[in-house]
């Protein structure tokens, strides 16, 4: 197919892109959402052929302007009035789960919990367990025969903290420590710190170990934003577990690259 295209994931902070040449992922990146003109005017210059350096590393907009180069660009989106704004653009394809060889799917799962799931799959093994430290704080696991187990959603650790100190009248805004906060706290940062992450630790173990009482041998993937510094902690608190975590960055990307590429 395809040996040049674009992925977009759409997620609920921000966008992720990835451009994928010959079946490789050639180069990822973030950005912020885009407004509805913001989007408008870059699909009229990429008609043009221009790729806004704004959005685009320089390699690709230097490549934009070849008309041969335009690109097809695959979109998963768990944010449908985001997805909308693209829709103009001709060469879009917006995965849904019908694209996935995964049996057991229902309806509402997110598109970048099953895409995942299968990246994850494909690049390790399964059965494989997949946690996304992403705004959603999410849980999916797949067995050997592609069948979703299931999973479970919590609000990420960004979203905790937000959420604290926007429905109360004395928490402050914090930033997640870059080590490991002390559990018994003497200070208000310091002790939702402790609370947030501490909460969070204990319950991603005890997914991880359940999981394991039933799929002893598989691999553990971890991804989204706040995952290195999930690992960060983990490795002060549960080195064991640590140890079992992969860490990549890159899981949703590879199941678009299974799901598209040739
Ligand atoms: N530059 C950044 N911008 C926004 N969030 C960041 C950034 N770096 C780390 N994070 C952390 O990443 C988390 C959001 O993760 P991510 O970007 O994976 O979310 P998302 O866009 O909703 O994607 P997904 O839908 O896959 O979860 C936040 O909790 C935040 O703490
Ligand atoms: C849970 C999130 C927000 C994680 O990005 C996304 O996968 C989503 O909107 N899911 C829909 C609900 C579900 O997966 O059951
Ligand atoms: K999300």
């Amino acid at each position: 197919m395809a040996n040049s295209f674009l992925g977009l994931v759409i997620g609920n902070s921000r966008l992720h892109w990835a451009w994928f040449v010959d079946n490789t992922l050639k180069k990822a990146w973030d950005t912020n959402h885009l407004t509805p003109a913001a989007v408008a005017q870059l699909i009229k210059d990429w008609r043009s052929n221009v790729m806004s350096a704004e959005i685009f590393p320089s390699q690709l907009a230097a490549q934009g302007s070849d008309p041969s180069k335009l690109l097809p660009l695959y979109i998963a989106s768990v944010v449908p009035a985001q997805t909308a704004l693209w829709q103009n653009y001709s060469d879009t394809t917006i995965l849904t789960l019908e694209d996935l060889p995964l049996s057991g799917l229902y309806p509402t799962l997110g598109i970048d919990r099953a895409l995942a799931v299968f990246g994850a799959g494909h690049r390790y093994s399964y059965p494989v367990l997949v946690i996304d430290a992403g705004t959603a704080l999410t849980f999916t696991g797949a067995n050997q025969n592609l069948q979703l187990i299931g999973g479970a959603i919590l609000p990420g650790l960004g979203l905790q903290l937000q959420s604290l100190a926007q429905k109360t009248g004395a928490l402050p805004a914090i930033e997640l420590p870059a080590q490991l906060p002390k559990r018994w706290s003497l200070e208000t940062s310091e002790a939702i710190a402790s609370g947030v992450v501490y909460t969070v630790l204990a319950s991603i173990r005890d997914f991880i170990e359940d999981w394991q009482r039933e799929f002893p041998n598989s691999p553990i993937a971890m991804t989204g934003g706040d995952s290195e510094q999930l690992v960060t902690y983990f490795q002060s608190q549960f080195p064991a577990i640590a140890a079992q975590i992969i860490v990549d960055p890159y899981l949703i990307f590879w199941g678009i690259l299974s799901v598209v590429g040739s």
